[in-house]
Parts: structure tokens; sequence; C-alpha cells
């Protein structure tokens, strides 16, 4: 079998696009311009990457884009003050601490700082609950996003059994209870998960989320399954020349793809869907604010 491939870019771009449509609307008829706050704090090569292609996609869709930059020495009660500027500003709609934070902050205080109205990270313990007991909450991006393809894919996923590898707070946690929503059999896989092949063999749905390049081969994969690789790793690639690096999954992609139905690429699958789901949750957020009908199809 030749899977599928689910192109994360075009899917992404797609989404933007519906975000621009609703931003557009919430201009025209209510006169309500949507605004993103993005916090940086030090100088991180890939967060400042991120950072600005998130500021530049916020314009495009039509939305105001703050950016804050702070020094990496900054004390945490500056940062914790800065978010409650935030939380107070009403031309701020959705507001992200870029993770990770320097050591001495402590993340879950941080987090946990900001208007869980406004968290459009779905980091925030509040949001964390009500995600879990079945509530409107705001949804964690990438988890999201990878809800977003598989609905895409497969329409319903009511009885299909999952295996989420990986129990982040960030993707493991939050994606494990999505797939719970939609009526799946859901595992969730870890670092201690005895006999992992044998419980990955089982899943029409595999989520790989572990950081860890191509650990999942392709003689775990179920002929036919659904393979969604979250993890973004940058290895060594000497086939390009001297010093040169290349992007991997945690699946190796072309055994997988031998055996899976369909698969997310990497670069170009999972990754391009967080920011447009962070520009989605943004758009959520402002409509929520102002007791207006949420976009459809944008969240959960
Ligand atoms: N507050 C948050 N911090 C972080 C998050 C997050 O969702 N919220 N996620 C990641 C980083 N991230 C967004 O912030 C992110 C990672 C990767 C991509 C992406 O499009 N990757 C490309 C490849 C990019 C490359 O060439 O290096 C892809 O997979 O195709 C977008 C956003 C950690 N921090």
């Amino acid at each position: 079998m030749t899977a599928t491939v689910i192109d994360g870019k075009a899917f992404a771009a797609r989404v933007r696009e519906k975000v621009g449509g609703h931003v557009a609307r919430l201009k025209q008829e209510h006169g309500i311009t949507p605004g993103l706050a993005v916090v940086l704090v030090g100088e991180d090569p890939a967060s400042q990457v991120y950072v600005r292609s998130k500021g530049k996609m916020t314009v495009e869709v039509g939305m105001s884009s703050y950016e804050h930059k702070l020094d990496v020495d900054t004390a945490e009660a500056d940062l914790l003050a800065l978010i409650d500027t935030l939380n107070n500003d009403p031309a701020v709609h959705g507001i992200l601490v870029q993770l990770p934070l320097p050591k001495h902050m402590n993340e879950d205080l941080v987090i946990n700082a900001i208007d869980p109205a406004k968290d459009v990270d779905g980091f925030h313990i509040s949001n964390v609950g009500l995600l879990g007991t079945g509530q409107k909450s705001m949804v964690p991006c990438t988890p999201l996003g990878c809800l977003m393809m598989l609905r895409d894919h497969h329409g319903s996923l009511s009885g299909m059994d999952a295996v989420v590898i990986g129990r982040s707070n960030i993707v493991g946690k939050p994606m494990a209870q999505l797939l719970l929503g939609e009526s799946c059999t859901v595992t969730i896989a870890h670092s201690r998960t005895k006999d992992l092949a044998d419980v990955v063999r089982r899943a029409d749905i595999v989520v790989a989320a572990v950081g860890r390049p191509e650990m999942v081969p392709g003689d775990w994969i179920k002929e036919g399954a659904t393979v969604i690789d979250v993890g973004i790793n940058r290895i060594d690639a000497p086939e390009k020349g001297e010093g040169k690096t290349r992007l991997v999954g945690d699946c190796h992609y072309d055994s997988c793809a031998e055996k899976a139905g369909a698969i997310t690429p990497v670069p170009g699958g999972v990754g391009p869907m967080t920011i447009a789901c962070l520009l989605a949750n943004t758009v959520t957020a402002c409509s929520r604010a102002n007791g207006l009908p949420e976009p459809e199809g944008l969240t959960v």
C-alpha cells in the first residue's frame, strides 16, 4: 500500500483563508479587529522564527499583531506584570507566551497567569480541565490541527483504535482527550510502555509526539492505518554535504508510508497547522469575548 499524503501546508492555507473571512466579517459587521499578543523571552533561534512567522500570518489574515520581546534575564515578576497588562487590554483577544521559557521561570505559573478566555494556546489549567470534561474550551493548537486533518480524512473517527505516543501536556494528553471526544478507543503510550510495537500495531490511528527522530518504523504500522507525525527533529545529513542537516519526524517516513493508508510528512504536515490553529483560536476567542457566533469549522 502507498499512503495518501496529508498535505498540512495546503490544509493550513485553507484554515487561514477561513480565518481571514471571519476576521473580515467581524470588521465589516461589528467594527471589531481581533488582536493577538505574542510574548518571546530570550533569543532561542527556533522560537524567534516561530514568533516572526506568527506575527506575519496574523497580519496576513487581517488581525492586529502585538509582539513583546523580552530579554533572557527578565525577572518573572516583570513577565507576569506584562501578562496582567495584556489581560486587561481590550484590543488583545489572544495571548501566547512562546515556549520554552528560560530556566529561571516557572512555566506553569506564567501560563496560569493568562486570562483563560485569552489563552489561545489552551495551556491554562482551566482550559485543560474544560477539555478533559468535554466542555467548551480553548484547544491546544497542535492537537487541534491533528484532529482537523483526521476529521477531514476520515469523516467520523467513532470506534477507531487510536494510539498516542507521548504524554506531554502540550500535545500527547490533549490529543488523547480530543480523540476520546470523537469516540475513539484511546491508548497513551510513552517511554515506559511495554511492548510498544505491539501496542502501535493495533492502532487505526497513530499520533507520534515523542521528539525522537524516526523512532517508529514501518513494521509497527497496521496496514492502512493513519499516521500523524507530530515530531520535528533536525538531524545531520552528510549526504547533503558537510555540516548539512534535515528535518525528520518521529516516524520513519518511507517505511511507514509503505504500510499506512495516510500519513503526514515532516516538514509540511502537522507543523504548519499549529500556527493556522493559533489564528483560528484567536478569532474564536474574539468572537466569544464579544458574544458573537463562533466561526464554523475552526474549533471542536
Ligand atoms: N506557546 C507555544 N510554544 C510552542 C508551541 C506552541 O504551540 N505554543 N509549539 C512549538 C513551536 N511552534 C509554534 O510555536 C511551531 C513549530 C513548528 C512549526 C512548523 O511549521 N514547522 C515546519 C518546519 C519548520 C522548519 O523548517 O524548521 C513543518 O513542520 O513543516 C510551526 C510552529 C514549541 N513552542
